[in-house]
């Protein structure tokens, strides 16, 4: 039977934010909901970090040198960009806005910094979310165990965990992702929740107006 809600009411498309102190697993949580999900896609960031082993241009970054990045910059191009771990990050804007006036959602997997600078600019539009480890030891072991990153960047990366975990309170929610498939849940749950916010189903005025005409 057609449901009256999702055939007569449009909303518009949310931001929704993973993030969380490296290793916490984000990116496998992003990846779970992307194949899941045909109503979210990724916004894939700009960065001049070298490629990962396994990395796929275009797929999981736009891998660029920093006078492109810079150029970039100069350019207004990104919705947002930051500094993390000694490289330039940043959110290109093309297609995004697109995207979410078509009523479809993008997923962010992005740090506190461009967290804070996307909720400054579209704080209707933006929902985030942090993922915690269990432990801090298990973090360490996550970051080792993926195999992807030199004992340099993995202690680098372990050493800003504390400044990264200390900015959980800028978010709407905080996961712990202790087993990947009840972490996975919860973050479809609020994905589900948010979707379904008043403000954001921009039909409902007239379908509430046509339901009380008498
Ligand atoms: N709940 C979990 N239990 C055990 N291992 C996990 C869990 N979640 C993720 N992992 C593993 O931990 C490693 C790090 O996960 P992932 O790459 O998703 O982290 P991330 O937060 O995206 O890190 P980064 O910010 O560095 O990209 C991966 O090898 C992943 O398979
Ligand atoms: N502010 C932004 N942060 C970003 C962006 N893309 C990724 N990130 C964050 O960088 C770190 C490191 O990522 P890694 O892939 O090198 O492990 C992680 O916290 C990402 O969330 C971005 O466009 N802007």
């Amino acid at each position: 039977m057609a449901d009256p809600t999702t055939d007569t009411l449009h909303r518009r498309g949310l931001m929704f934010i993973l993030s969380s102190p490296s290793g916490a697993g984000k990116t496998t949580i992003a990846r779970k909901l992307l194949a899941e999900d045909a109503e979210i896609a990724m916004s894939i960031s700009v960065t001049t970090r070298p490629m990962r082993p396994g990395e796929v241009e275009g797929k999981d970054y736009f891998f660029v040198d920093q006078p492109t990045f810079d150029r970039m910059v100069e350019e207004n191009a990104f919705y947002e960009w930051a500094h993390v771990f000694g490289n330039c990050y940043g959110t290109p804007k093309a297609h995004i806005r697109e995207r979410l006036k078509q009523g479809s959602d993008v997923l962010f997997d992005i740090d506190w910094q461009g967290t804070q600078q996307l909720h400054q600019k579209a704080q209707a539009d933006v929902v985030r979310v942090f993922i915690l480890p269990p432990s801090v030891e298990e973090l360490g072991r996550r970051l080792a165990g993926r195999g992807t990153d030199s004992a340099e960047v993995i202690a680098a990366r372990m050493a800003r965990a504390q400044a990264e975990i200390s900015h959980w309170d800028g978010y709407d929610y905080v996961v712990i992702n202790d087993e990947v498939e009840s972490c996975f849940a919860k973050v479809k749950q609020i994905l589900a929740a948010e979707r379904m916010r008043r403000t954001r189903q921009t039909g409902l005025i007239d379908f509430v107006r046509n339901l009380t005409r008498g």
